[in-house]
């Protein structure tokens, strides 16, 4: 359902001590995300996969190579267009809005403005109506407040391909749990194809398949207890013989 042809992202260098040209983030990705499946795609801190959940919504620019949605290219439709086309994209670090409340953002994403509607599709995402619908979706909301209103935005636009772009940060414990469920959930009863950037294993063991990203490419694609050895040896340090970090008090956090 969507396919990733040789996909680049490259940016410029800039006037920095590396000296111009072009840096690439994204470099050469292929492959197929399979209808209805649950996705995960983990790796380093900066490897890019922000950076291929933001090229899949459009919301970066595709360098080159191409993008196939549900059989269409959409390698140069807006994030508008894609929106339209049914992909939903949820936000690392969601945007707050001066003046609106979670029940007008809720009823712009959705075009539901009914009570009992917005009240059901609350209560389908798990979160509490009477708590939440007359918050303002604005600077004073908590990090975890935020991130359970985009989430919930995102699900109640019924899409058929769910990016969630570290959907747990600033989710207490007690959270967490009913979240992973919520998003099988959905991809059971909506057949929702369900793509979640993560670092956190509840995500990794719910997936169907597992990504690991590393230097914009894909350097794994298979199930959690394959994908261990691999992720065990990329949390060790390549700087490590050249650096004296071991013998010191204070090291790095690799
Ligand atoms: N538009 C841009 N211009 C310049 N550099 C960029 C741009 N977008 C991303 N990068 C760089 O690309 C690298 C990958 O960033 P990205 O956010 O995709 O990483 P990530 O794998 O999601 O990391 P994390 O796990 O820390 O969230 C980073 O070094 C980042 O600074």
């Amino acid at each position: 359902m969507l396919e990733l042809r040789d996909l680049h992202f490259a940016v410029d260098r800039g006037d920095g001590p590396e000296g111009g040209g072009k840096r690439g983030i994204i470099n050469g990705i292929n492959f197929n995300f399979e209808k209805g499946k649950f996705y995960a795609i983990t790796g380093p801190n900066g490897s890019g996969k922000t950076t291929l959940a933001k090229l899949i919504m459009g919301i970066n620019p595709t360098t080159s190579g191409s993008i196939i949605f549900d059989g269409q290219d959409i390698t140069g439709l807006s994030i508008t267009d894609r929106a339209k086309a049914g992909i939903a994209y949820s936000f690392q670090q969601p945007a707050r809005f001066k003046g609106i409340t979670f029940r007008e953002l809720l009823s712009i994403a959705t075009g539901i403005d009914e009570e009992q509607k917005l009240i059901s599709l609350l209560m389908r995402v798990g979160i509490c109506p009477m708590d939440f619908l007359e918050k303002a979706v604005d600077a004073k909301l908590s990090g975890g407040e935020i991130k359970k209103i985009e989430l919930a935005t995102t699900i109640a636009r019924n899409p058929k391909l769910a990016i969630y772009d570290e959907p747990d940060t600033g989710i207490d414990l007690w959270t967490i749990g009913p979240m992973v469920d919520l998003l099988k959930r959905e991809q059971k009863n909506y057949g929702t194809t369900t793509i979640v950037v993560s670092h956190n294993k509840v995500f990794l063991e719910a997936a169907d398949e597992i990504l690991i990203i590393n230097g914009g490419r894909i350097v794994f694609r298979g199930i959690l207890d394959e994908a261990m050895a691999l992720l065990n040896d990329l949390s060790i340090c390549s700087f490590k013989p050249c650096c004296e970090g071991e013998d010191q008090n204070v090291r790095c956090f690799r």
